[in-house]
């Protein structure tokens, strides 16, 4: 029995994560747009100090204002998504209770880190987002998104040609690191990727509703450093959930 069945409020939740500007909120709003008609839906944020992201896509319009919600995670928004994921969690539920029945929630990751990733705990699937304009090596460097998120993708392929990445290659490189799980070419202005895009998400969605997607932990994030205030950057580690975690 699912947890759908057991109080008829549970959402499919779809984990949106990825290092900064590689277009996760672009990938949202398109998301959102796509799919609206088809599915009841939510989106979650996640932002250090501010609401940006929210504010974002509620500019745009893709989805009702009280369908998008920001949760302002602090100090590290890796652990909002990983170890502690307390406060997504209450946000999803009471946004899951406030539309009841919703039918996919979005939960956008505050990452600044190329290894972050969500927990299982949090979201059923997650989707890692790269773009070109990191760099064609991006995707062969590897790391726990990038290897094990349900679907990978490598977004904004129209600039490929601007910043000399050759797009077929990058994503053959992806695959590889992947072992051939999915990846997926994305821009916002070639409609037969965005169509791929909403068709992976409408397979998954039918699979979760049959009960026949099982989540998968695409495992811990490496040990990372954030810049401070004074300009020290800091080094720690996360080992699971059992680790102190301090910012001082
Ligand atoms: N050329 C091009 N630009 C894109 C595409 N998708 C997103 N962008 C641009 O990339 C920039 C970053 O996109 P966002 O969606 O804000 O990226 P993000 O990952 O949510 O960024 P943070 O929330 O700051 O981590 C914006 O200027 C977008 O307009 C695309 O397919 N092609």
């Amino acid at each position: 029995m699912t947890d759908k069945d057991q109080n008829g409020t549970r959402a499919l939740r779809l984990g949106v994560a990825g290092p900064v500007g590689t277009g996760k909120s672009s990938v949202i709003a398109t998301l959102c747009r796509h799919l609206r008609d088809e599915f009841d839906l939510g989106v979650i944020t996640n932002d250090i100090y501010t609401d940006e992201d929210a504010r974002f896509l509620k500019s745009e319009g893709v989805l009702p204002e009280d369908r998008i919600r920001a949760v302002e995670t602090g100090a590290c928004p890796h652990t909002a998504i990983r170890d502690d994921v307390t406060m997504n969690l209450m946000a999803v539920e009471d946004m899951e209770r406030d539309f009841a029945p919703l039918d996919i929630v979005l939960v956008e990751s505050g990452g600044d880190n190329l290894t972050a990733t969500f927990s299982p705990a949090l979201v059923d699937a997650q989707l890692f987002v790269l773009d070109v304009a990191g760099g064609g090596d991006v995707a062969r460097k590897g790391g726990p998104g990038i290897a094990r998120a349900d679907l990978l993708i490598i977004n904004k392929i129209d600039l490929g040609e601007y910043v000399d990445v050759d797009v077929a290659q990058m994503v053959a490189d992806a695959e590889k690191a992947r072992d051939g799980a999915p990846v997926l070419a994305l821009s916002r202005k070639r409609p037969e990727t965005i169509d791929r895009l909403c068709d992976w998400v409408r397979q998954l969605h039918a699979r979760h509703a049959r009960g026949d997607h099982t989540p998968v932990d695409p495992g811990p994030m490496a040990p990372h450093h954030h810049a401070h205030d004074d300009g020290h950057g800091q080094g720690h580690h996360h080992h699971g959930h059992d680790h102190a975690h301090h910012h001082d």
